[in-house]
């Protein structure tokens, strides 16, 4: 169903009744992310999930900074009622639901990053990953989405989805080509990592529970959430064997258990 708020309508999905836990997808995804997790984890969980701004059935007539994404997230949850929920976020779905937290802290009863970063510490750093997101939100709008899904289906960052079964490779194939250009465009110029805050600095002021996920083969995310877990007050870092970025797909089982084991030991 559809939440109207800014200038946007956020398209959202509800599943089963208990502890409430919002789901946030990544780059190139949409609430279709999350389904083999609804349809095997959601007992005793309301499960709500939402297609960010620039993907999925989401409409937004402006762009959207992570900031402004997140204010209205904070509308949308207290539209449903959630005093407060767990938030669980996968890669860019992971860097806006530490925003989230970050923003709106009494918000939050547990936080599940899945494969995230705080964004990018260094200002020049930052300002090269602008320019290499511009330069993809120029190659998504001359090349159209396809050719781009081509490009990023095989990127590094996913070398181990390679030895995915096709019919699984075919859904996450068929997810991201269902995107608009124009939007992943959008996402990448105003909610990508180089243009978004960075929260390394905030971290430590962070004082709810924090579960990080990371895949075995995610070298990169391994790394960057290894600090991570240093700088937070209660993180934790859990490294998931046989998987690289895209946890809850590679390992589905497992992710599904440590996400649900650890909402459920928050009461
Ligand atoms: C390639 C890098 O950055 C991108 C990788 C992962 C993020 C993501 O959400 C991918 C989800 C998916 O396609 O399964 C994406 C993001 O956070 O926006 C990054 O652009 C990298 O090496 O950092």
């Amino acid at each position: 169903m559809y939440f109207s708020i800014n200038g946007a309508e956020y398209w959202y999905e509800t599943h089963g009744k208990g502890k409430p836990l919002v789901l946030l997808h990544g780059f190139t995804g949409s609430t279709t992310t999350w389904s083999e997790f609804v349809a095997n984890w959601s007992n005793d969980l309301q499960i709500i999930t939402i297609d960010l701004p620039g993907h999925g059935r989401t409409k937004t007539r402006t762009s959207k900074t992570m900031e402004e994404c997140c204010k209205d997230l904070l509308e949308l949850a207290n539209h449903l009622n959630l005093d407060s929920f767990s938030l669980l976020g996968y890669s860019m779905g992971g860097r806006t639901a530490l925003s989230f937290a970050m923003l709106y802290p009494e918000k939050i009863s547990s936080l599940i990053l899945e494969s995230a970063s705080p964004g990018l510490g260094e200002k020049s750093i930052r300002s090269h990953r602008i320019e290499k997101d511009e330069e993809l939100a120029q190659k998504l709008e001359r090349e159209g989405i396809e050719s781009f899904v081509d490009f990023w289906e095989k990127i590094p960052l996913f070398h181990t989805q390679r030895s995915l079964p096709t019919e699984v490779l075919y859904k996450i194939r068929e997810e991201r080509s269902l995107q608009s250009a124009e939007g992943l465009a959008q996402s990448l110029r105003f909610m990508g990592t180089g243009i978004q805050p960075s929260w390394w600095e905030q971290l430590d002021q962070l004082s709810g529970p924090v579960l990080l996920l990371a895949g075995e083969h995610d070298e990169k995310f391994i790394d960057i959430n290894k600090l991570m877990e240093k700088r937070l007050y209660s993180g934790e870092l859990v490294i998931i064997k046989g998987a690289g970025h895209a946890i809850h797909v590679e390992q589905a089982e497992k992710f599904g258990r440590i996400v649900t084991e650890f909402i459920f030991s928050k009461q």
